[in-house]
């Protein structure tokens, strides 16, 4: 059984279509990922599957069970990555790790997890004297402490340096190794792309794509390129009968090689076996963030407009 199966939901706001027919299904064990520009709905598609809002059509089934008509049952199983903002300032570390404890009949020894997390020496530290990135941990700590079958991370590692964000990416990958199905909510691309199993691309309240992240760089038409220079005579045809290669652009002395697979290795060993000389290899990989370009028809790092706004 899914963990979410979501079926043409739908949820407007003074007659505007936030979610506009999404359909999406999570499977257990799964990593989850939630890909959209600020404003595409991700954050109320991931409420309404937890039974957080109301949707105002289509099917939500969560475990199972409507998360409206059985919230409850669905929380005990949830554990949602508080934004810091809900976070109560002025307990210490332990306290709020307790009281998030307490709302689950069944969950993890809270001190075990500030070891996990690597809070314990800021155990007894007031939530108001937190970096962001010991914010963070906590805010996870919180999602985690019920011990849930589910868990809604919405932009986990936001306001992180690199080293924080790759230490938050390991915890997220020990999470699955422990069974968790985790909904990574996120407008950072390269989160989504070393972290999700797969990814639904959101725009303007629809699902424009589902894939896996390699599979949805593939179905956008990215290729691999490599750019080159050669001393000599060159004739197309050379290239464009190589395995994987998909197009050949010359220009002067300039060669561009585009396509699948060990590119640079196959155009150097055949310009080699014809005594072609070239330098200036550079080579461009294919990635997620031209996917979402093509796809969405906008990069992801600019908002969704907004009523009212010109
Ligand atoms: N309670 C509400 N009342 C009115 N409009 C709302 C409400 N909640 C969300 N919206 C609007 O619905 C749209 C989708 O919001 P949502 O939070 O789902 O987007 P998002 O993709 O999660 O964005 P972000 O990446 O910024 O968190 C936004 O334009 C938002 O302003």
């Amino acid at each position: 059984m899914p963990v979410i199966e979501i079926e043409e939901l739908r949820k407007t706001y003074a007659g505007r279509h936030v979610v506009d027919g999404v359909n999406l299904t999570v499977e257990p064990g799964e990593i989850f990922g939630i890909l959209g520009r600020n404003g595409a709905g991700k954050t109320t598609t991931v409420e309404c599957a937890i039974g957080l809002r109301k949707p105002d059509g289509g099917r939500v089934h969560t475990f199972g069970l409507d998360p409206r008509a059985e919230r409850a049952r669905v929380l005990q199983s949830v554990g949602v990555q508080l934004q810091s903002a809900y976070l109560h300032m002025s307990l210490t570390v332990i306290e709020q790790v307790r009281l998030y404890r307490s709302f689950y009949r069944d969950g993890l020894d809270p001190d075990e997890l500030l070891e996990r997390l690597d809070l314990q020496r800021l155990r007894t530290a007031r939530t108001d004297q937190l970096s962001g990135g010991e914010l963070q941990r906590l805010s996870i700590a919180t999602a985690l402490v019920g011990k849930p079958r589910l868990a809604v991370l919405d932009e986990l590692t936001s306001g992180l340096d690199s080293a924080a964000r790759r230490q938050m990416w390991q915890l997220i990958e020990d999470m699955r190794d422990d069974g968790i199905t985790i909904v990574l909510v996120s407008h950072f691309m390269e989160e989504v792309e070393r972290l999700a199993d797969r990814v639904a691309v959101l725009d303007a309240g629809r699902v424009v794509a589902l894939d896996t992240p390699a599979g949805l760089v593939r179905a956008a038409g990215g290729d691999d390129a490599v750019r080159f220079r050669v001393h000599g005579p060159l004739e197309a045809s050379l290239l464009t009968a190589l395995p994987g290669v998909d197009d050949v652009s010359i220009e002067g002395t300039w060669v561009r090689v585009s396509g699948r697979g060990d590119l640079v290795g196959q155009v150097t060993s055949a310009l080699m076996s014809h005594g072609i000389p070239a330098t200036d290899f550079t080579t461009r990989t294919a990635s997620l963030d031209d996917a979402f370009l093509q796809l969405t028809g906008h990069a992801l790092g600019e908002p969704e407009p907004q009523p009212g706004l010109a």
